[in-house]
């Protein structure tokens, strides 16, 4: 799925409202959308505080109280009585709200914090018409409803928020429960820092013209099932397990035996037709043991000293792999001969950042640094929007492919496009996760699938078998090896 900035947006409604639907019924049909929402998800027992700006994201406000009153929910309206000049839609809007007497209109500073489990604010007094830091009313109207513990939904964006970047410092957001968005994700829901104000998003369709959305350029994407499903190749039939490649998973020094295991065990999970786990002799008897189906090749007594190049293989290098000088040597001499295909992670990415060796990386390498892996490699940046800009830039000045780990893991290509993806959940947040992406990449790649693509697939498929492990055991009990048997749940779902 596109995700466009808001000036696209703004572009695509145009388009959409030349088209021959007026921007009045856009806006009556956006709010429906919102109405249909609500109303499918709450009692008509709830309580409706709406907030309306001046605006056209005001304008669903007023649309939205007069939907929310005509299916029996409760409605009042909070207006900023300061501010007169109302957009020509909510003008609309806010007239035909006053036709209705059941229907109060009060002033923002009329709202005292209450605590009532039935009441529901709703948000819409800013969109993605936000350009500049809240003020005046509008932000004290904002930090007082942060302080009601009762349920909020944000329409569109949470008010405080733009669409496509970083707020501005000290800048007052509305903490949303609930985001109800028009169409497209907004680059902002999906980064750390802005993304913790939108609580559970919902996109809604509201028929913006396809045409527009199609021919409009964007680097960003959100991962969405569509995608998946023209990446998924089933398994074919008349086959073997040459079909399905080789995997090689290098890792697991003394005391960190558990990763590459992982590793190996997602790889084999996930359909790669021969693997081979690199790892000390210490490693053999709990390889061999718990992962009977991967080939065992021993090198160094605690850690790995050597790294051999197996032929026509894909390496997936790093989990539990340790930093000592043997194995930083054995890393580098690999590296340096090294030529297909390759996954690298964890420690493998912190000896190279440390040796200041990055222009071993070959090209058309993935890497999968966290955070903190991918500033000790590439440099630190204020905020997560500026660390995707670097990472682009290194993607493309490398030619290789970043997938930067976080809530929204992104996958960067090299030229230069970025694939939020939208599966997984804390749940995942515990050592050992991303050994299971690790090998999860190395197999979908030893099955030839396009690099981007494995990315692609891989980060999604990691997640999914994230949430599917938490609805089955609870964020806080799933563990890194449960998602390991939760892939083959992921690929009947593919396939069903
Ligand atoms: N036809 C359309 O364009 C549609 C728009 N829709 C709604 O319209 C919204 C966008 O509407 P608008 O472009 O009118 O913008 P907003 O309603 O987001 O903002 C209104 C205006 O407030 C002013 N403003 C910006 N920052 C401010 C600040 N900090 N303090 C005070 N005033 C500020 C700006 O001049 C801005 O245009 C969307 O988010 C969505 O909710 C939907 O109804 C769908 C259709
Ligand atoms: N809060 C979260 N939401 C979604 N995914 C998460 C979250 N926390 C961690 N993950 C995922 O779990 C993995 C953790 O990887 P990493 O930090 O390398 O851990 P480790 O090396 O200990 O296995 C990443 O793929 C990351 O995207
Ligand atoms: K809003």
């Amino acid at each position: 799925m596109k995700i466009l900035t808001a000036q696209q947006i703004k572009a695509c409604d145009s388009a959409t409202i030349g088209k021959g639907i007026s921007s009045i019924n856009l806006m009556e049909k956006a709010s429906k959308a919102c109405a249909d929402w609500i109303n499918d998800n709450f009692k008509t027992t709830h309580k409706f505080l709406i907030f309306c700006g001046n605006g056209n994201n005001g304008g669903d406000g007023f649309a939205i109280a007069r939907m929310l009153y005509e299916k029996s929910f409760d409605v009042e309206v909070y207006i900023n009585e300061n501010q007169k000049d109302f957009s020509a839609d909510a003008k609309i809007n806010l007239k035909k709200l006053k036709q209705i007497s059941g229907i109060e209109i009060k002033d923002f500073s009329s709202f005292s914090i209450l605590k009532d489990e039935k009441t529901v604010i709703i948000d819409a007094i800013f969109g993605y018409g936000l350009n500049r830091k809240l003020s005046g009313n509008s932000e004290k109207i904002i930090n007082k409803l942060n302080q009601t513990k009762i349920q909020k939904i944000a329409i569109d964006i949470p008010t405080g928020l733009y669409a496509d970047k970083l707020m501005d410092e000290n800048a007052t957001v509305l903490k949303a429960d609930f985001t109800l968005t028009f169409q497209f994700y907004k680059r902002s829901f999906l980064h750390p820092e802005t993304g913790k104000f939108c609580g559970k998003i919902e996109v809604l369709n509201i028929d913006l013209d396809q045409d527009f959305i199609n021919e409009t350029e964007t680097d960003y994407f959100v991962i969405d099932e569509n995608i998946i499903r023209e990446i998924y190749k089933p398994r074919e039939e008349f086959s073997h397990k040459g079909t399905f490649g080789k995997s090689i998973l290098v890792g697991g020094s003394y005391r960190k035996v558990g990763a590459i295991l992982m590793s190996t065990l997602s790889a084999l999970k996930t359909g790669s037709g021969l693997t081979f786990t690199i790892a000390p002799e210490c490693a053999n008897l709990i390889l061999q043991s718990q992962a009977p189906e991967a080939m065992f090749m021993d090198s160094g007594e605690k850690y790995i000293e050597k790294i051999g190049i197996v032929d026509k293989a894909v390496y997936g290098i790093g989990p539990g792999l340790g930093k000592e000088i043997q194995t930083q040597k054995a890393l580098f001499e690999f590296l340096k001969s090294y030529k297909n295909s390759i996954v690298i992670d964890a420690d493998a990415l912190n000896i190279l950042a440390e040796n200041d060796k990055i222009n071993l990386i070959p090209k058309n390498a993935v890497i999968t640094p966290h955070p903190l892996e991918f500033e000790r490699l590439f440099g630190k940046t204020e905020n997560s929007f500026e660390r995707l800009e670097l990472a682009r830039n290194k993607a493309e000045e490398l030619q290789i492919f970043i997938i930067l780990k976080d809530h929204h893991t992104a996958v960067i290509t090299p030229d230069r496009k970025i694939f939020y993806n939208i599966t997984g959940n804390s749940g995942m947040a515990k050592g050992g996760s991303g050994d299971v992406l690790t090998g999860i990449l190395t197999s979908l790649i030893s099955q030839k699938y396009e690099i981007g693509k494995a990315c692609i697939f891989g980060a999604w498929l990691h997640g999914k078998a994230g949430d599917f492990c938490a609805e089955e055991f609870s964020k806080e009990a799933m563990l890194p090896t449960d998602l390991i048997s939760k892939i083959g749940k992921v690929f009947k779902y593919l396939s069903s």
